[in-house]
């Protein structure tokens, strides 16, 4: 091969690399890129042995039951997975109904205006965000609403990634985020005019723990909605099928353990709510939430490729391999719950705390 010829062959062989890994890498327009991985706030050089110490969580089932090891295990999976998620889903950590003619984007907005609608918010109140992740609810929630929007994340490395999106987007002085457990918030009693989680305090050990506690912030008379990650009526737990399903969407998604739906109203009322109402968001007309994920198999596949490509330059850290690939099977597990119709992410909740305080 004649000199112009290598020279022709690696100028194409760097702009198709440039090509897979800039241009199609980020899933959101001016996303986060392939090349900005990271392992949170932990160190590239201990992603790998973070994601063992993760999975032997697994190999030890009662500790993940003890509630005070649950706040460590979930914020070292969203150390390693923030930055996956920010580039292949976007800045909001849910699913929602697939709406046909619109975009991802613009469903992912309806599903956040939905929740901040149904708690009756107006603007210069001040609202929770439970398990707030890197806002993106929370921005779509404070620009509709007008509202005041407190997050709280056991994760750092979201609340430094919050910040920044908050301040991007002009919404700082709307939106605050403060780093603490939401089994314990540093919240004086009775301070919300407001509250929701989305898709987030599935990951507390004891529902009525995080119940409690959002109960005890919250003014009285204030409302509180959530969407709950529950097993379904349909999941049957002599099913073999059906466990590996569940197990997996668990070992995937730092969870100590799915709630049936029928758990969580026995929950929110045990620790004094009053319920207004109860919905599963997931089911018919709404179309499937699943749909999304098995869209995207094909570009899942392109990013194992270029997370494979970037770890072994050692541009993204030992171990983002294997933490794709475990997203990549959970992805497989949450459509089969999701075709199955035993898993629903967004079991909706709206709770009132009573006026008056029951003895
Ligand atoms: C509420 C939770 C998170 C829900 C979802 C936001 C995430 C669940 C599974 C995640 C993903 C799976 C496959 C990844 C893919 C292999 C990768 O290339 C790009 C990112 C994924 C699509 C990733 C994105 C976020 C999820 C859909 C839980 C944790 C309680
Ligand atoms: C799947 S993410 C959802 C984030 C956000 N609600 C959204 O929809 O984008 C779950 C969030 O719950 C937070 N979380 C889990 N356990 C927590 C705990 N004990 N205290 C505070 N936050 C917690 C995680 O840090 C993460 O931000």
């Amino acid at each position: 091969m004649d000199s112009l010829s290598l020279f022709c062959t690696g100028a194409l062989l760097a702009g198709g690399l440039y090509w897979f890994v800039c241009v199609l890498g980020p899933a959101e327009r001016k996303g986060k890129r392939a090349t900005d991985l990271s392992g949170g706030s932990i160190s590239a050089e201990k992603v790998q042995d973070s994601y063992k110490q993760y999975w032997s969580f697994f190999r030890r089932p009662k500790e993940i039951e003890t509630a005070d090891k649950v706040p460590d295990f979930v914020d070292t999976f969203y150390n390693l997975v923030t930055d996956i998620y920010e580039w292949g889903w976007g800045q909001s950590f849910h699913f929602s109904p697939s709406i046909p003619g619109k975009s991802h984007r613009e469903a992912t907005r309806l599903h956040e205006e939905m929740a901040v609608d149904l708690i009756n918010v107006k603007s210069g109140d001040k609202i929770l965000d439970v398990g707030c992740g890197v806002g993106g609810p929370m921005r779509a929630i404070a620009a509709h609403s007008r509202a005041n929007v407190v997050g709280i994340t056991i994760n750092e490395y979201q609340v430094n990634r919050a910040k920044l999106h908050n301040k991007k987007a002009g919404l700082d002085s709307l939106c605050d985020v403060v780093c603490g457990n939401f089994l314990q918030m540093p919240f004086p009693d009775n301070t919300f005019d407001g509250a929701y989680s989305i898709e987030a305090t599935c990951h507390a050990p004891k529902l009525d723990e995080v119940y409690a506690e959002i109960f005890r912030v919250l003014k009285p008379g204030a409302l509180y909605v959530s969407y709950e990650w529950v097993t379904t009526d349909k999941f049957k737990g002599e099913n073999p099928e059906h466990v590996e399903i569940i197990q997996g969407i668990e070992r995937g998604d730092a969870l100590p353990g799915l709630r049936s739906y029928a758990d969580i109203a026995e929950t929110a009322k045990k620790v004094g709510f009053e319920v207004v109402k109860e919905r599963d968001l997931a089911l018919p007309p709404a179309e499937p939430w699943w749909s999304r994920l098995k869209m995207g198999r094909l570009a899942y596949w392109r990013n194992h490729v270029v997370v494979t490509v970037l770890s072994a330059l050692g541009i993204a850290p030992k171990g983002t391999v294997d933490v794709h690939e475990m997203l990549f099977k959970t992805a497989d597990y949450l459509t089969r719950g999701g075709d199955n119709g035993i898993f629903s992410p967004m079991h909706m909740i709206l709770c009132r705390k009573p006026k008056e305080q029951q003895n």
